[in-house]
């Protein structure tokens, strides 16, 4: 037995019970996956955004950003296709906050369960704007909670390696994008692909909360995102190329999300606008293979530590990584629509 203290929480199909999915949210997040499974299979020239916080702690100032995102997706919509990224659990380096779901009072009291729910209810939330919501999973119990109301899935750097979470994906209902390795390997990636697209077997939950042999059929919507990584970014030209042509050696679609931000903008937010546009230019000049981009961005640039007195927190400001402020977002995605407008069917 392992030396540690055990709670109670809920069991997935309990909170389902008190927080259903109405027909209207379910049928944002069926539209909000096939829209993307049909980006990765060129059948929609869009390109996919993800965008949003780099983690939701505050879910009043996270509902008002996805107010605004709606908005911005509604009048974008002919040449973008936005999803909102709402981040409920980090992986740390070594530690700090984990996220909505592991703290949600941020205080280290860690009440997971009431982490689990205040996540389902802003997913609820967001769907309920019409706007589809992607995540990274990093708890390989989190997407029993809430894994209804995902349309697009990442998994973060630090664990594209792990078993675990390719079993995970692998029986996941949305695409899943596995980000290329901290070192900046897109090797890891590419077997993470592989591997995910195949059934497996192993040990899991149900959702009455019992333990059970989980077995996926295999999920042929992976696809790889460039984070940059190992002390230089890899959204450069170049580099899409080698990627390429490492997906294609292993009879991989050849698809692609970068992420402006992470080692591709050293971290630096202002740099973020800067890798977009780079990245739009080279889908400009023909490049096929960039299906999507990754934006963090909130209602204030820039971040903050989280203070001793909560009521310190700034409104809108990211407690985790730095993200681009929303006026900067509005501007950076309406040039990005500009600048892809009248090239319908450039992917096709
Ligand atoms: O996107 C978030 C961070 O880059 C990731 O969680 C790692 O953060 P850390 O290095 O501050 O722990
Ligand atoms: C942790 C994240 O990214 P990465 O896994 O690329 O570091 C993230 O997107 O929040």
């Amino acid at each position: 037995m392992p030396d540690a203290i055990f709670e109670q929480v809920p069991a997935p199909a309990e909170m389902y019970r008190r927080m259903p999915a109405s027909e209207r949210i379910a049928a944002t997040v069926q539209a909000g996956r096939q829209t993307i499974r049909d980006i990765l299979d060129r059948k929609d020239d869009r390109l996919l955004v993800v965008v949003g916080p780099c983690s939701i702690h505050d879910t009043e100032a996270g509902l008002d950003y996805a107010q605004r995102l709606a908005a911005l997706a509604d009048e974008l919509s002919d040449t973008l296709y936005v999803v909102m990224r709402a981040y409920f659990e980090k992986p740390r380096t070594t530690v700090g906050w984990k996220g909505l779901v592991n703290d949600p009072h941020m205080d280290d009291s860690c009440r997971i369960g009431e982490g689990m729910a205040r996540a389902r209810q802003f997913l609820l939330a967001v769907n309920a704007l019409g706007l589809p919501v992607a995540t990274e999973a990093l708890d390989p119990l989190s997407p029993h909670y809430f894994g209804d109301l995902i349309s697009w899935t990442a998994i973060g750097a630090r664990t594209t390696e792990s078993q675990v979470h390719r079993e995970l994906s692998s029986g996941l209902a949305t695409p899943v994008g596995f980000k290329n390795g901290t070192d900046g390997s897109v090797e890891t990636a590419v077997n993470a692909i592989l591997s995910a697209a195949c059934p497996h077997a192993f040990m899991g939950m149900d959702q009455d909360g019992r333990p059970a042999i989980v077995r996926t059929q295999g999920n042929r919507y992976c696809h790889l995102v460039m984070r940059g990584g190992g002390g230089r970014p890899n959204y450069d030209t170049v580099s899409i190329h080698l990627a390429e042509k490492a997906l294609e050696k292993h009879h991989i679609p050849a698809n692609i999300i970068v992420d402006c931000a992470h080692a591709n903008s050293w971290k630096q937010h202002a740099l973020q606008p800067v890798v977009l546009a780079d990245v739009v230019n080279q889908i400009r000049e023909g490049n096929r293979a960039i299906r999507g981009v990754m934006i963090e961005s909130f209602i204030e640039a820039g971040n903050q530590p989280i203070p001793a007195d909560l009521g310190d927190l700034r409104y809108g400001c990211s407690v985790t990584d730095a993200c681009v402020s929303w006026p900067t977002t509005e501007k950076i995605l309406r040039q990005a629509g500009q600048r892809l407008a009248g090239r319908r069917g450039w992917q096709a």
